[in-house]
């Protein structure tokens, strides 16, 4: 029998980066946390907290900190913008710094606070089939797949279609046909984008391993770097995703990826909650 104020349990931060939700464990100072079956549990927005993903915060020996993430299906990403600009605000937050290093399984990103704005450099793109990956050798730019989308690796996968009216698309039917299709060995995140004005997207997204979510920083980045891939965009673009807007830069460095944050509640999960993960 659980109790209403169980503090033997595992405490946890709600944030979220332009609707994009987030479950994140701090587990500097101690083991990780996070198995795939918690994930799972946890991402449940009936029987558990819910979330589009989890993020670990763990010490690091090569940045300031290694950051891991899971899907709310439990499956792992390699990659998630938006909440690593809430981590990166948590620890800015803490005072004493305005430029931090994180290590993903994508390398080293760095974050800087200017004026207030967190901004994570996500990377170069990855424009190669096997860098994706794709299941062939192919011109990422033009996959055979109906709508031309464009392949881009972000640290994960994205599938990055240019649409006339972005409101026009069941995100859902096609996205969850295109993240399953056999081009994709890892499943792909797919975009639906609409090109406004030459510094101007709107985007929807449908994420692998999570479905539609209100934004997705690493695909808000692929569709950038598309959109500027074929001419139709400079690099240097505002983007309305269904939570509110992103900025992306592609710079020499990487993208560079801006947008908004914020701390929900802190809370903790019982133990009887942990005891009942299988
Ligand atoms: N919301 C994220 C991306 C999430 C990862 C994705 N579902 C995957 O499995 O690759 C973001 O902000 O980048």
């Amino acid at each position: 029998m659980s109790t209403t104020r169980d503090q033997t349990g595992l405490p946890f931060m709600k944030w979220h980066g332009a609707g994009n939700d987030f479950v994140i464990f701090d587990s500097r100072g101690r083991s990780a946390v996070t198995t795939e079956p918690l994930a799972r549990a946890l991402g449940d927005r009936h029987r558990g907290v819910g979330f589009d993903q989890l993020a670990e915060i763990r010490d690091s020996d090569a940045a300031d900190i290694d950051l891991d993430f899971w899907n709310s299906d439990g499956s792992r990403a390699g990659a998630c913008g938006n909440a690593t600009r809430c981590v990166a605000r948590y620890l800015f937050d803490e005072g004493g710094r305005d430029r931090l290093t994180i290590r993903t399984t994508r390398g080293v990103l760095e974050a800087r606070l200017v004026d207030g704005a967190v901004h994570v450099n996500m990377g170069p793109p990855q424009m190669m089939w096997d860098e994706i990956p794709l299941s062939r050798a192919m011109d990422t730019r033009h996959l055979p797949l109906d709508g031309d989308p464009m392949g881009v690796g972000m640290g994960n996968p994205h599938a990055v279609f240019f649409v006339d009216d972005v409101n026009a698309i069941d995100v859902a039917e096609r996205g969850r046909a295109v993240e399953f299709d056999p081009l994709f060995p890892q499943r792909t995140n797919v975009e639906f984008a609409e090109v406004r004005a030459l510094d101007e997207i709107r985007m929807r997204v449908w994420e692998r391993g999570t479905g539609i979510t209100l934004a997705c920083g690493s695909g808000a980045c692929a569709t950038a770097v598309a959109a500027a891939e074929r001419g139709l965009t400079d690099r240097k673009v505002r983007m309305e995703v269904d939570g509110g807007w992103l900025t992306l830069d592609w710079r020499e460095d990487g993208v560079w990826m801006t947008g908004p944050t914020a701390h929900v509640f802190d809370a903790v999960l019982t133990k009887a909650f942990l005891e009942g993960v299988e």
